[in-house]
């Protein structure tokens, strides 16, 4: 086959999309000036935000499906959100430092906890999912993962504030609610009890009441699952029902240890 050849097959397989791959990283430069806008002392806010503004409009109009100026408009509606997010997770980080032994000063929480910089994302993205941009969502909570390993949905409903303790391997899916005062650790699924494109619009991943513990690698699943306020859900714990209020939940799965015969 000629070069010619090649690309006139590769325009036709090309022909039913019309993606714009620069929205991806110029999203990603805006996920990191955003953070940096909110979280260091020395950004010069008035120059950040406005530089934020025009990074947005240019992500918006290739990310949004309404007219231009539509679009573009957006912006006001997020930007007047960002002191209630910063509020929130002001309280998330005061939390995790609060909750972990390992944790030494607020600074450390800020720049160097994974489960901090997910949550952060999270929230940010949040905003974005209500105004119904989906893509730049998705782009900006897709990035936190990549970073994390933590793949938190930007439609999930999780209030303020929440811990997640090294956080990697950790999914929460879409239709999520989590209330105040929830810890989870790392490789916790919230997922979804079965997966069919018709349950699109439905409730498909679980709820977690106040107060509730989740150790490592538990996995819940299900719209309908509540787990139920000041619970602990031990770790390998697989979970596919509701569980009361003030419920221990331990996998029970016995660690069979042997000596080794002397050869
Ligand atoms: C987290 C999870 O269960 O995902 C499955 C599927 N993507 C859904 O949203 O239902």
């Amino acid at each position: 086959m000629t070069k010619d050849n090649i690309i006139q097959n590769i325009k036709a397989l090309k022909s039913h999309s019309n993606i714009n791959y620069g929205i991806k990283t110029k999203t990603e430069d805006f996920t990191e000036k955003l953070f940096y806008t909110l979280f260091d002392s020395n950004a010069a806010l008035d120059e950040s935000i406005d530089e934020l503004e025009i990074r947005f409009k240019e992500i918006a109009v290739l990310a949004c499906k309404k007219p231009e100026n539509l679009c573009e408009s957006i912006w006001d509606r997020f930007v007047e959100k960002l002191p209630g997010v910063l509020e929130k997770l002001n309280q998330d980080a005061a939390y995790i430092l609060e909750n972990d032994p390992a944790s030494n000063s607020i600074d450390e929480v800020y720049l160097g906890y994974p489960g901090f910089y997910a949550i952060a994302i999270y929230r940010l993205s949040h905003e974005l999912y209500k105004l119904d941009l989906l893509l730049f969502s998705r782009l900006m909570s897709e990035y936190a993962h990549r970073i994390t390993g933590t793949d938190i949905h930007a439609g999930a409903d999780i209030a303020s504030p929440f811990f997640i303790d090294h956080a990697t391997g950790i999914v929460i899916g879409e239709t999520t609610v989590i209330k105040k005062h929830v810890k989870i650790y790392q490789g916790v699924t919230l997922g979804a009890l079965s997966v069919s494109k018709d349950m699109k619009n439905a409730k498909r991943h679980p709820t977690v009441e106040a107060n509730v513990c989740i150790y490592a690698n538990a996995t819940i699943l299900g719209g309908g699952t509540i787990i139920g306020k000041n619970s602990v859900i031990g770790g390998n714990s697989w979970i596919t029902k509701s569980i009361p209020e003030d419920s221990i939940v331990l996998n029970t799965t016995t660690t069979e240890v042997k000596i080794k015969e002397k050869k």
